[in-house]
């Protein structure tokens, strides 16, 4: 019999019990016990969640992938494997052991040749990409500072194209997201985001609240549009 009253644990079974559809292979479970061991934090994407992104990437047919957000690359490794041999992510992040232990985990599971970890802060990485001329990103994964989220929204514009897929993670925050005043800084550039979303003239999207083993929160979907 399902206990409705421990929301949080009913979701963390209801994870569980779909689990078998989003199962981790030897890599991605080493890749989160490396993550664990070197002491980073634990807020990796959740299984389901990450294949859920490999899905997102796979019916867009990315070639070129934008991750900003690193950690011990969980996520990374999810989307890495949507790519094609010869496909590309680039995954940003400023602290270097994050970057470390992700390069090691990636290395293990065999997709160093498609990932490119850039180690530094984001926003000046962005700014690089986009100097240098690269090609555009096919999707773009916003996971790193909350407080930075409509600064990476716009850089990210100057790397993507029509049709370009942005996912951003954390926007619902426990619905702390509703309340004007409130006092985390993540909360409020969750809302300076979607100020900037609104009535965007180049981005179309919405927003999907999520709950499961990870709590309450959920995730903007956006559309580059031109
Ligand atoms: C939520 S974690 C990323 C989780 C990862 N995407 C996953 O699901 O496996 C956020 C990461 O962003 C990094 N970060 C924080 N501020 C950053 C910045 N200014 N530039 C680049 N990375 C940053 C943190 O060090 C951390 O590793
Ligand atoms: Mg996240």
């Amino acid at each position: 019999m399902t206990d409705l009253t421990d929301p949080e644990a009913l979701w963390s079974q209801v994870d569980a019990y779909f689990g078998v559809l989003a199962p981790e292979d030897v890599h991605l479970v080493a890749t989160r016990a490396r993550a664990h061991a070197a002491g980073l934090p634990d807020i990796a994407v959740a299984p389901n969640q990450g294949k859920f992104l490999q899905l997102l990437a796979s019916v867009v047919g990315a070639r070129r992938i934008l991750e900003i957000g690193t950690l011990g690359g969980y996520s990374t490794l999810w989307l890495a494997r949507a790519l094609p041999s010869s496909g590309r992510l680039v995954t940003l992040e400023l602290d270097p052991a994050h970057a470390a232990a992700a390069r090691e985990s990636l290395a293990e599971a065999g997709v160093s040749d498609r990932v490119d970890v850039v180690v530094g802060p984001a926003s000046e990485s962005l700014a690089t990409l986009a100097r240098a001329g690269v090609d555009a990103f096919d999707l773009v994964f916003i996971d790193a500072d909350k407080q930075q989220l409509a600064l990476y929204v716009d850089l990210s514009l100057a790397l993507a194209r029509p049709g370009t897929l942005v996912v951003v993670d954390n926007v619902v925050r426990a619905g702390a997201v509703v309340d004007a005043a409130h006092p985390d800084d993540r909360v409020q550039g969750v809302r300076h985001m979607v100020d900037l979303l609104t009535d965007h003239p180049r981005l179309d999207g919405t927003v999907i609240q999520t709950v499961g083993v990870k709590g309450y929160d959920g995730f903007a979907l956006l559309r580059v549009t031109s």
